[in-house]
């Protein structure tokens, strides 16, 4: 017997109640899709998702939404409603997951907080993702990636020292929360089939962050409060070298940091201008070494990438396989045929906008297709079919949109 590609997916047979909005919860949707599981995205009326208004548009379709939701079906239930709470209810009974990223506290005056839906499905995994997590102090609060990053300590460690830290262009507490939420919802899957009970994970935007610290909590524990991580602009103080150089047409990072990688660039430097003697100067042969002699060491580098273009210096390094890459744009990332060959751009053929391309999530595996070729659904597109599948009837279905409760546009 022949398997189809989407029966293939890990997931296949898994249904998935999307009840997000933003980023973190609808992120978390899409992977569960492109995995293979039935995912209802729930929106509000009238205007659904708050992503469905954030930029790039094309037309009136956000392209912000459309990335993130796409190989969803579309619900859009009025749930502050009793019909629509009731329906809700009837649709949570039939799933493997609920996913929501409402401030803590909205889902139960919705009647759709985890201790409710369990009573009647005690086997649904329920994860929530809240900026602080919904214990503690602050768990009332609202917020975004923004607000985790600055509180989590990583923005205060980057940028140019004296200088306000810059905003990163990708919201790292929203998506790492998001990709911890699918690990934390796949074994509660696993978990599920030796016990029959699901579980409420409590995913923060900030523990995640926080969690996220590669070496600066450590630096701070391990000597007793004596060192706290600063911003140090372009490279590493603790790996040396191992930093963002200007070369005389762009920017590009070269990672020598390992003692072998180092005394292969070293002679190269020192091999083509740089200074006599560099390649062979023992003080910098052991990583400890190097971090001490960091700025004599920067000396010598910037000045020698400077002033050669970035291509140059690549073809080189690339020589005596020392990683080293361009700082590339956007365009050039697309145009990669390394990102074309891995199939990270995909191809969607969406009813009003015709085709459209967007990244594809990274999952590559051997036993099936990722890639997700259903594009994210309008507001409200599958209602119908949905409240249908519960067994509510067609003048039902017809009632809750004449009223309402159901929308869609
Ligand atoms: C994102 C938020 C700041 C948005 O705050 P708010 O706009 O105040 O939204 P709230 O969560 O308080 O919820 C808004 C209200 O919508 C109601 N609501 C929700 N769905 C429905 C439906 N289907 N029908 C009727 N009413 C609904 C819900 O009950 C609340 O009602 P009332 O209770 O009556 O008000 C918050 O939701 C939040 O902190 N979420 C957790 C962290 C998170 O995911 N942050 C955004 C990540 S994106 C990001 O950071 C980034 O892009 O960068």
């Amino acid at each position: 017997m022949s398997t189809s590609p989407k029966q293939a997916l890990p997931l296949a047979g898994f249904r998935v109640i999307d009840y997000s909005h933003f980023l973190a919860g609808p992120y978390v949707g899409r992977c569960l899709a492109a995995l293979g599981a039935e995912v209802i995205k729930v929106e509000r009326p009238g205007t659904g998702d708050a992503g469905r208004q954030h930029a790039w548009f094309v037309g009136e379709h956000s392209g912000y939404f459309l990335q993130q939701n796409m190989g969803k079906k579309g619900l859009s239930v009025n749930t502050k409603d009793p019909r629509g709470r009731a329906l809700m209810k009837k649709l949570v009974d039939s799933a493997d997951v609920f996913v929501e990223n409402y401030r803590p506290g909205a889902l139960d005056k919705l009647g759709l907080g985890y201790a409710e839906l369990a009573e009647t499905n005690p086997g649904l995994v329920y994860c929530s993702i809240s900026a602080y997590g919904h214990t503690g102090p602050d768990s009332h609060r609202a917020g975004f990636g923004l607000i985790a990053e600055a509180k989590s300590g990583i923005m205060q460690m980057v940028g140019n020292p004296g200088e306000a830290p810059p905003l990163l262009r990708i919201s790292l507490g929203d998506m790492y929360t998001g990709i911890h939420a699918v690990a934390a919802i796949n074994a509660a899957l696993l978990g599920r089939v030796k016990s029959g009970r699901g579980q409420h994970i409590d995913m923060a935007l900030y523990d995640t962050l926080v969690s996220m610290h590669e070496y600066a909590v450590q630096c701070y524990t391990l000597s007793n409060g004596q060192e706290v991580p600063v911003q140090t602009g372009h490279d590493m103080p603790n790996s040396t070298l191992y930093g963002v150089f200007r070369a005389q047409d762009g920017d590009l990072v070269i990672a020598a940091q390992v003692d072998d990688a180092w005394k292969r660039f070293a002679a190269l430097v020192e091999n083509n201008g740089g200074p006599a003697g560099f390649g062979g100067d023992t003080r910098f042969h052991a990583s400890a070494g190097r971090n001490a002699h960091r700025t004599e060491i920067l000396g010598v580098v910037k000045p020698w990438v400077a002033a050669q273009p970035v291509a140059q210096v690549l073809k080189m390094l690339d020589g005596i396989d020392v990683p080293a890459a361009k700082v590339q744009r956007i365009d050039e990332v697309l145009a990669d045929p390394q990102i074309r060959a891995r199939g990270m751009v995909i191809e969607q053929d969406h009813p009003v906008l015709g085709k459209i391309s967007l990244p594809n999530l990274p999952f590559r595996m051997s036993g099936c297709d990722t890639s997700i070729a259903q594009v994210a659904p309008e507001l409200g597109e599958h209602n119908a079919e949905i409240a249908a599948s519960l067994g509510f009837d067609a003048a039902q279905i017809a009632d809750m949109q004449a009223d309402g409760v159901l929308y869609s546009k």
